[in-house]
């Protein structure tokens, strides 16, 4: 088609979101194809270990091709691939939660790739491979889109970033930043269940990060205030954020993933008290506070009235509030699906289109 513009997109990651994600661009397709001359073209899928490649994209039957096809790869044999079929409008998705993955970053950016990234790794290293990665991507003329990383498919740093760049003081943004905890607090407070049963449930429908230890221990509500600040300007590391972790002190540290999910029942019995100490009313809420006049970033678990706007909060919500010289009484206020692989996938998938609007 004549004029048309051809991305080609490499997942790296096809867990809950990455496959998501492949789902609804297949579904899109056609329509993208139609109405703006958008072809989007998917010639390697990843998971850790393997790779399936097919220069022309895959297709629908694409599970089972990776099943038969996949081979062990290296990043140098992505980024050889796409030189030998020479394929134009690059894109790197990370729909992994890997540290490992995010070393590729830069290589990638330097071989033409531009990244779209669910994981909040990245944007959380030190502050030194932040601004390495920025003067990275200008030098390259490349960009890096990560919508997802605060809120899932909601259009948080967006919002933080341009009410920002008109000039408005930010000063506080606070809300329940984590949809796995919101549906776990929910689920516990209102039904008679034990705490490790709603755990397992969260991690079952895709809300928790593949490691859920991520979400009690409070590190993917820091990350995400980190994230929030940094957009906010402000140098701060991952060791400024003040946390209470939720993870029993057993259960931390040393212990491996199997262990334990095999040992989450010793959540039960300290959920049970803290629960039953509440006052009648009450809800428990895993909150996020970002002051930015005080500057300072803090994580933590409190007891809210069910009423109150983040006691009223429903199913994996999230909610983000955001007070500003402009939003002082009354804060700007940003709530919805906090996570889940279906609104992530959209949120990346509106970032492809956020990126191709912005390519010749
Ligand atoms: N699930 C959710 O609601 C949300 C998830 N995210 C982020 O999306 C990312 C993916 O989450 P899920 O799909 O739920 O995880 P998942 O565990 O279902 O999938 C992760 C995938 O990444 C692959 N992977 C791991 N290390 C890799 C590496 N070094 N190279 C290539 N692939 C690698 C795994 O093999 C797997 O296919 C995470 O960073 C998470 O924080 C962000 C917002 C919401
Ligand atoms: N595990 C995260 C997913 C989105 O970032 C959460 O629970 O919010």
């Amino acid at each position: 088609m004549s004029n048309s513009k051809t991305l080609n997109i490499i997942i790296f990651g096809i867990g809950n979101v990455g496959s998501t994600l492949i789902h609804q661009i297949n579904l899109a397709k056609p329509k993208l194809q139609a109405q703006q001359n958008l072809i989007i073209n998917i010639p390697v899928v990843t998971n850790s270990k393997l790779a399936f490649f097919n220069e022309f994209g895959i297709s629908n039957t694409w599970e089972c091709d990776f099943d038969t096809f996949s081979v062990p790869y290296k990043i140098e044999e992505i980024i050889a691939f796409v030189n030998k079929y020479d394929l134009k409008n690059l894109v790197a998705i990370d729909a992994t939660a890997s540290k490992d993955f995010v070393e590729n970053y830069i290589p990638l950016i330097q071989n033409g790739f531009h990244i779209i990234s669910a994981n909040k790794v990245a944007n959380t290293l030190s502050y030194e491979f932040y601004n390495q990665l920025r003067l990275t991507l200008k030098k390259c003329n490349k960009s890096f889109l990560y919508e997802t990383n605060v809120g899932a498919g909601l259009p948080i740093i967006e919002t933080v970033k341009r009410l920002y760049d008109s000039g408005e003081q930010i000063q506080k943004i606070r809300g329940v930043f984590s949809g796995s905890l919101s549906y776990i607090f929910n689920e516990f407070s209102s039904n008679d269940v034990p705490f490790s049963k709603v755990l397992n449930q969260a991690t079952t429908i895709g809300l928790t990060e593949p490691d859920a230890r991520e979400d009690l221990s409070g590190n993917d509500v820091a990350r995400k205030l980190l994230i929030l600040a940094r957009e906010l300007n402000l140098k701060a590391e991952i060791n400024d954020v003040s946390i209470e972790s939720l993870v029993p002190k057993q259960l931390n540290g040393k212990t491996t993933l199997h262990q334990f999910k095999t040992r989450s029942k010793e959540f039960d019995a300290p959920f049970l008290e803290i629960k039953n100490k509440q006052k009648k009313g009450d809800v428990l809420r895993y909150v996020g506070e970002l002051n930015v006049e005080k500057n300072t970033l803090e994580v933590k678990l409190v007891s809210e009235d069910k009423n109150s706007s983040i006691g009223q909060l429903k199913g994996a919500n999230s909610v983000f509030e955001i007070y500003s010289d402009s939003y002082q009484e009354s804060p700007l206020v940003i709530q919805g699906a906090g996570a889940g692989k279906d609104v992530t996938a959209r949120g990346l998938f509106s970032d492809i289109i956020k990126l191709s609007n912005s390519l010749n």
